[in-house]
């Protein structure tokens, strides 16, 4: 064999084994991959994919797209891609195979491109199970509001979605008063409202009770995260869509056309791109707007209620959030105060939600070690209420039969996080918090101490070492009351 066709054969080789790898590794990934050539004809087509549409790939490899899928030409992204060698970012995308399965995607389409000619066009795909679960939750929606506005009519019924009332809010905090006082006055008039708390601070508790406490209560409520749901899907979801707007398009209702005469609860707001707060604003400054695909205007009668968990002044700051927009939707505006700032709360929360989750047929009162108080008092509870109640809930886990809710029983990275605040102040760090520390630690030893030698004296003062005029000065400086012990 000549040299050349040597070199030739080996190259061939080796593009062959470097095809097999590109080949196996974009079968192994988690994105579906389809690969065309210019025309449409699919030349890669892989696993996931295959799994995505109920598909053989087999059946697939070779075909052009016109045979696998039921969309028109003109509609199919692929092709319009291969068409114009523009590329097409994410996009929500909703069709059907020639076997009649429905597929829903979010899928990025690319050209392929070599000085200037087209050798291919390939889609990465995602599924968007979760997503196709908040539209599932929206088309429910859709059918509970058609029965309700009957049903309504006729017995009053109210739209299920809100459950919350401010009797709900748990709270004897000065901080919370103001917010609820200021709620309720907002809670009659028609003005959109802004709502900043971090995490877990009962953003949408107090959205849900301005809903049900206002005049919009026998209209839908609807709420949406903003960070949860890619742009274009979430354009689609506010505005709703006429039949060929993209891909596979079906007239499709938006949120703003659920929440009618309702609220509309936008969660998150700061996540939503300044493309699409843009088409908010158009939307509320002209109290109306389009579904995507239309030209029509359909007024807009909701209100909305939105919430940013990043602090106003940084929002703009850091653009997160238009200037004129965030003036729309300030025009009142109401600040959750962290769970920290508002420690006289946690212990009544703290109550609550152990009843909340204490098995029902328990007779006997669950309760929260006296060692804990104190550590859940210092503790930031980054998630705030909602860390809190979870805490709670895994804590009354695994007591399992036991009645006291003990340090043992906490999450570990609580039991870490609380200990390693413990050491913070052992080791001098935390000063501030030494003075209030010993006292606590000395009032728990003194009270386990009477408890164990039920309310004597003489005895709880032998065990701790300490002369009986020293328990009683300690008895009355921690306000104890020995009595109870006795019982
Ligand atoms: N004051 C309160 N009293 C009783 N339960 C509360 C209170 N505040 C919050 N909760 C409970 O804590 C959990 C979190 O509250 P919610 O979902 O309203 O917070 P959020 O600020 O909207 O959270 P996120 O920012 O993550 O959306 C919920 O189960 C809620 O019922």
């Amino acid at each position: 064999m000549g040299y050349r066709r040597y070199m030739r054969m080996a190259k061939t080789e080796m593009l062959r084994k470097e095809i097999q790898i590109y080949k196996t590794i974009l079968n192994s990934i988690h994105e579906g991959i389809i690969i065309t050539d210019p025309s449409g004809y699919v030349v890669f087509y892989n696993q996931e994919l295959a799994v995505l549409e109920g598909l053989n790939r087999d059946d697939v490899i070779g075909k052009h797209l016109s045979e696998i899928y039921s969309q028109a030409p003109d509609t199919s992204e692929h092709l319009l891609v291969s068409r114009t060698s523009k590329p097409i970012g994410e996009t929500y995308q909703k069709y059907f195979t020639r076997q009649g399965h429905e597929v829903h995607l979010v899928a990025t389409t690319v050209p392929v491109l070599q000085n200037g000619e087209l050798l291919a066009v390939y889609s990465l795909c995602r599924e968007t199970t979760h997503l196709r679960e908040v539209l599932l939750r929206t088309m429910q929606l859709q059918e509970i509001k058609e029965d309700s506005v009957e049903v309504g009519k006729k017995q009053g019924v109210q739209y299920p979605r809100a459950y919350f009332t401010f009797s709900d809010i748990i709270s004897k905090s000065k901080a919370m008063e103001t917010v609820i006082n200021g709620a309720k006055r907002a809670m009659m008039g028609a003005a959109n409202i802004l709502i900043y708390g971090e995490t877990g601070t009962g953003k949408e508790l107090l959205v849900q009770s301005i809903h049900n406490g206002g005049p919009r209560r026998s209209h839908p409520f609807v709420a949406i995260n903003c960070s949860a749901i890619p742009e274009n899907l979430l354009e689609t979801m506010l505005f709703g869509a006429v039949k060929g707007a993209y891909t596979g398009a079906i007239p499709t209702a938006g949120l703003f056309e659920y929440a009618d005469e309702g609220t509309l609860y936008l969660d998150e707001i700061n996540s939503m791109s300044i493309g699409l707060q843009a088409k908010l604003l158009r939307a509320l400054q002209e109290r109306n707007y389009r579904k995507v695909g239309s030209v029509a205007e359909i007024p807009l009668h909701c209100r909305i209620i939105s919430s940013i968990n990043i602090d106003p002044v940084t929002c703009l700051e850091k653009k997160c959030l238009r200037e004129d927009l965030f003036y729309r939707l300030s025009v009142i505006s109401l600040t959750l105060p962290p769970l920290r700032e508002r420690k006289e709360d946690i212990p009544l929360l703290t109550d609550y939600f152990i009843k909340k989750h204490s098995p029902k047929n328990s007779l006997e009162k669950l309760e929260l070690a006296q060692e804990l108080v104190q550590g859940f008092q210092d503790y930031r509870w980054a998630g705030n209420i909602r860390e809190l109640e979870n805490a709670i809930e895994s804590m009354i886990c695994m007591s399992g039969d036991e009645l006291c809710l003990t340090r043992e029983h906490l999450p570990s990275y609580l039991k870490q996080l609380m200990e390693r605040g413990l050491m913070d102040v052992l080791r001098g760090k935390n000063l501030a918090l030494l003075s209030p520390f010993l006292m606590d630690t000395e009032n728990i030893i003194v009270t386990d101490a009477l408890k164990k030698h039920r309310g004597n004296l003489s005895h709880a003062a032998k065990e701790l070492g300490i002369l009986r005029q020293s328990l009683q000065y300690r008895i009355k400086k921690f306000g104890i009351e020995v009595e109870q012990f006795r019982r």
